[in-house]
């Protein structure tokens, strides 16, 4: 069987100055490919979760693995480098840099990442075919690509987001609630764009969303509190 790309082991986290953690995890994997759907209600750490993922926190006690590597055996340019060469993220809030184009924006992790832009280059030829590829698989129009972000409307703004976490094919995709700014036909027509590039990038995904009318396109559905014995009965 092939190494999980994520395994946590009796993690614990607690926010500095509280006495009670927010996150008790005793085993949890993701294998390679997977679409993992993570719900649960406000304030039961999602987003904090997906920050242990990617390696922006650290817990107090237990492992998080990403490909084997313990986050918590790296220092900090090291996790860095890890994560921009591993995992592609997609915000609530998109995080697209305004004043620069489209295009400069889905490059940024290659800019980051000698292995992304190497992935990049291997798979389309250049990096930047390979960033016009994932725009182009993301139905963003060729017109749109040397525009500025912040001139591009929040669907489009959000695809972009979605391009820039592909390019370079990271292993992991991380992606917290980015469809709660869209509405329905744009909400459907980003999924399915998403989980068909995840699919030929042969990325794994994990998703968060209140939104459980999209529970069932994904291979595996998670409650947050049912696998945290900090949530104290917190119901999904
Ligand atoms: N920077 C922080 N400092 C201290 N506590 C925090 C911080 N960020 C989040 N928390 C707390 O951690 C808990 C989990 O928050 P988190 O944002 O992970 O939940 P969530 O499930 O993603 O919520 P939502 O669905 O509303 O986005 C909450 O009680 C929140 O108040």
């Amino acid at each position: 069987m092939s190494e999980p790309v994520l395994q946590i082991q009796h993690l614990r986290f607690a926010w500095p100055g509280q006495s009670t953690p927010c996150l008790l995890i005793d085993e949890f994997q993701i294998a390679a490919g997977e679409t993992v759907f993570l719900y649960g209600p406000s304030g039961c750490g999602k987003s904090t979760l997906l920050s242990l993922m990617a390696g922006v926190f650290l817990p107090q006690q237990g492992q998080v693995r990403l490909h084997g590597t313990d986050w918590a055996s790296l220092g900090a340019a090291q996790r860095d480098r890890h994560r921009a060469d591993r995992v592609g993220y997609i915000f609530q809030q998109f995080n697209l840099l305004p004043y620069l184009g489209v295009l400069d924006n889905v490059l940024l992790p290659c800019r980051l990442s000698t292995q992304r832009q190497q992935a990049a280059a291997a798979r389309s030829g250049t990096m930047q075919a390979d960033a016009q590829h994932w725009l182009a698989a993301m139905e963003l129009p060729a017109q749109s690509w040397n525009r500025p972000a912040r001139a591009l409307s929040v669907g489009q703004q959000q695809r972009v987001a979605a391009a820039r976490a592909l390019v370079g094919t990271p292993s992991l995709i991380i992606a917290d609630e980015p469809t709660s700014a869209l509405d329905e036909n744009r909400r459907d027509n980003f999924m399915d764009r998403l989980l068909h590039a995840c699919a030929t990038a042969g990325s794994t995904l994990v998703f968060v969303s209140h939104d459980q009318r999209l529970a069932h396109r994904f291979s595996r559905q998670v409650s947050l509190p049912t696998i945290n014995r900090a949530a104290g009965g917190t119901t999904a």
